[in-house]
């Protein structure tokens, strides 16, 4: 079904819910509510047929993408987040000789050209490099939204490039987070309703959300801003729902595509405190990329890149 098909679908079968983020003077709720609008109305509707997956969402994915895929049944799984990877003490990220080329028409591109890296658990590693140097290329195959042409990379000891699509679908929803520059949350839902919109993407029971989402906003110091919408909010308090949107369903990995970039620099320290605070706290490992040299001390590692290589 085309994305403007499944909006169509979708919008003809909307009724009401109640949100489960709270009671009705609490935050996130949803009677009495005022006419929503299309992304709201997808949120609060009953998952319909789409060929979307949530978890491609980019900041670059339009809103209508996003509101289909919002309502997008999850392929159900009965398997746990410890069938999908046996236990593992080693590095979370392992990367081996990783090379990639696209191809333009006639030309061929060689943007990776012999990548080795590795990345710990609860480490904060920064992927650094000038505009082009290939860090969002990369950063998207240790999501696995795209693969190496040559090389390896384990997941928690597992072959990504070994896996088939579905397997590997089911990790990204599972063990990743991803955050971008743009923030990309859902314009019309409130703060808490953005949080909760990725409990239910991941297929999280209804029963876990509220205590959730309430975690997750408290961690990213947003506990008073709950009930705003996104552009009730400065940018870096954007940028703080959608790191608690992409840890909601307790990834093990977060990846983080110049997460700071359209930040001032209070902001942008703010976005690296949660970071260390949520590393601590949930236990995650984070992989981000950026241009700016001032975050660069709260890292544990940092690999600087150049025209696909990185720098000794
Ligand atoms: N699908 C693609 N097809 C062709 N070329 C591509 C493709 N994806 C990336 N590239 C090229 O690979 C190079 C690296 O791009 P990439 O986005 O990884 O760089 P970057 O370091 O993240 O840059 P920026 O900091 O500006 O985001 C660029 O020259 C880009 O044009």
């Amino acid at each position: 079904m085309s994305v403007i098909a499944g909006m169509k679908n979708l919008f003809s079968k909307i009724r009401p819910a109640k949100s489960q983020s709270g009671e009705d003077s609490a935050v996130g709720q949803t009677e009495h509510r005022e006419p929503v609008g299309q992304e709201e109305s997808a949120y609060i509707s009953e998952p319909q047929n789409t060929s979307i997956d949530p978890h491609d969402i980019t900041s670059e994915t339009s809103q209508e993408e996003v509101a289909v895929a919002a309502a997008e049944p999850e392929v159900k799984s009965k398997s746990s987040k410890k069938d999908l990877l046996p236990p593992y003490d080693g590095p979370v990220l392992e990367v081996r000789n990783v090379h990639r080329s696209f191809q333009t028409g006639s030309r061929i591109i060689h943007v990776l050209k012999g990548i080795d890296m590795e990345v710990n658990p609860q480490q904060l590693v920064m992927l650094k490099g000038r505009s082009g140097s290939g860090k969002t290329t990369l950063l998207n195959m240790l999501g696995g939204l795209d693969q190496p042409s040559s090389g390896d990379i384990l997941f928690s000891g597992q072959p990504l490039q070994d896996w088939g699509d579905r397997r590997r679908t089911a990790l990204r929803r599972r063990e990743i987070g991803f955050i971008f520059q743009a923030y990309a949350l859902m314009p019309l839902l409130s703060a808490w309703e953005n949080v909760e919109l990725s409990l239910r993407m991941a297929d999280v029971p209804r029963s876990e959300w509220k205590d959730r989402v309430g975690h997750c906003l408290d961690l990213v110091g947003l506990t008073k801003r709950v009930k705003h919408r996104p552009f009730e909010m400065s940018g870096g308090e954007q940028q703080r729902v959608a790191i608690a949107k992409a840890i909601a369903h307790r990834p093990r990995l977060l990846l983080a595509d110049e997460p700071t970039a359209e930040l001032d620099s209070k902001m942008g320290a703010q976005v690296m405190a949660v970071f260390r605070n949520i590393i601590e706290v949930e236990q995650v490992t984070i992989c981000m990329t950026t241009h700016d040299p001032t975050i660069l001390e709260v890292a544990d590692h940092v690999y600087e890149m150049a025209d696909g290589r990185f720098i000794k």
